[in-house]
């Protein structure tokens, strides 16, 4: 099921929290929505589930505005408040209380505790779990309905890395089956490793939205070279808009070539190379250029 975003506005009195916002979210990819503190991400999640109205624009699912749905636990699964489960009610009882308002078989319930390694701890109070455990929660909430779409806000937030690795595995394999994934985090890193795509938000406007493969092919031609002469493969190679950095005997870091013409150049020169890399830019190094502009909240 797709999501479609479409000229998303929402403005808190008189300030925009996101202006004009358009953007498709497809099946079968993870999609990774990043943005500075602020950005909109949430106003944005909250308005596609129908937590949030649009002062303009709208959000559909398959083509269907949310409230429209008549069983939206079995259309779209969401995660957007980790602690919006009672505190005083089990972990298997939260979950029994949803499934019996929406028709889902009992069940499903040790399912998805099964499914999200909380079957141990079922019987405890809400209350009393970590925040990596509500996560879980939260995300068994998701699952519950075995939806097409599942939209989850920071869901790698307080979980321990082999949390983090679960979650990971879990997304690929939801997306693997078609369904659609979007998810929102502040972990670089770790969304690298997660999202196929990336829509990057700033101050309520969308500053990126492409394959991560993309985004990280843009710094530029970047190459790493280990030779036995740097100082002649230097000589050849030096030109206007090419940067060359040393910091180790023989290493070279040149910007401004691809690793073919590094290749060619030493070949005419007869220099021996014993490393090419061609170096990407991480997704840390192009959200920070593509955000520089938009962060609200900068730290001194
Ligand atoms: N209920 C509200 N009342 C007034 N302003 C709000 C409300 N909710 C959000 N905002 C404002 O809208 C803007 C976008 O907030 P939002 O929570 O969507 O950002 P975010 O990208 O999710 O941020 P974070 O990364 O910090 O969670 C912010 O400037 C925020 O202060």
């Amino acid at each position: 099921m797709t999501i479609e975003v479409e000229a998303l506005t929402k403005t808190y009195a008189g300030t925009h929290a996101v202006r004009e916002v358009s953007f498709t979210v497809q099946p079968g990819k993870v999609t990774g929505f990043l943005g500075p503190n602020g950005a909109g991400k949430s106003t944005t999640m909250r308005s596609i589930v129908g937590l949030d109205r649009p002062t303009s624009g709208r959000a559909l699912i398959a083509g269907t505005e949310y409230r429209e749905f008549a069983a939206p636990l079995r259309e779209v699964g969401a995660l957007l408040d980790a602690k919006a489960a009672h505190r005083s009610r089990t972990a298997a009882n939260y979950l029994a209380s949803i499934a019996a308002t929406h028709r889902i078989p009992r069940s499903r319930v040790d399912e998805v505790l099964e499914a999200t390694g909380l079957t141990a701890v079922a019987r405890k109070k809400v209350g009393a779990f970590s925040l990596g455990m509500g996560q879980r929660l939260g995300i068994a909430a998701a699952l519950l309905g075995d939806p097409g779409t599942l939209i989850l806000d920071e869901p790698v937030n307080g979980l321990d890395p082999e949390g983090v690795t679960w979650v990971r595995e879990l997304l690929a394999r939801l997306a693997t089956e078609g369904r659609t994934v979007f998810l929102s985090s502040h972990l670089l890193s770790e969304l690298a490793l997660i999202a196929d795509h990336v829509i990057i938000i700033g101050r309520g406007e969308i500053i990126a939205d492409a394959p991560i493969n993309a985004l990280t092919e843009q710094g530029g031609s970047r190459v790493r070279v280990r030779t036995t002469d740097a100082p002649a493969l230097t000589r050849r190679i030096s030109a206007p808009g090419v940067t060359i950095v040393s910091n180790e005997l023989g290493l070279l870091d040149v910007e401004g070539l691809t690793a073919e013409q590094v290749a060619r150049a030493a070949h005419e020169a007869g220099v021996l190379l014993t490393e090419l890399t061609p170096l990407r830019q991480t997704l840390e190094e192009a959200y920070n250029q593509l955000t520089r502009d938009s962060v609200e909240y900068v730290s001194a």
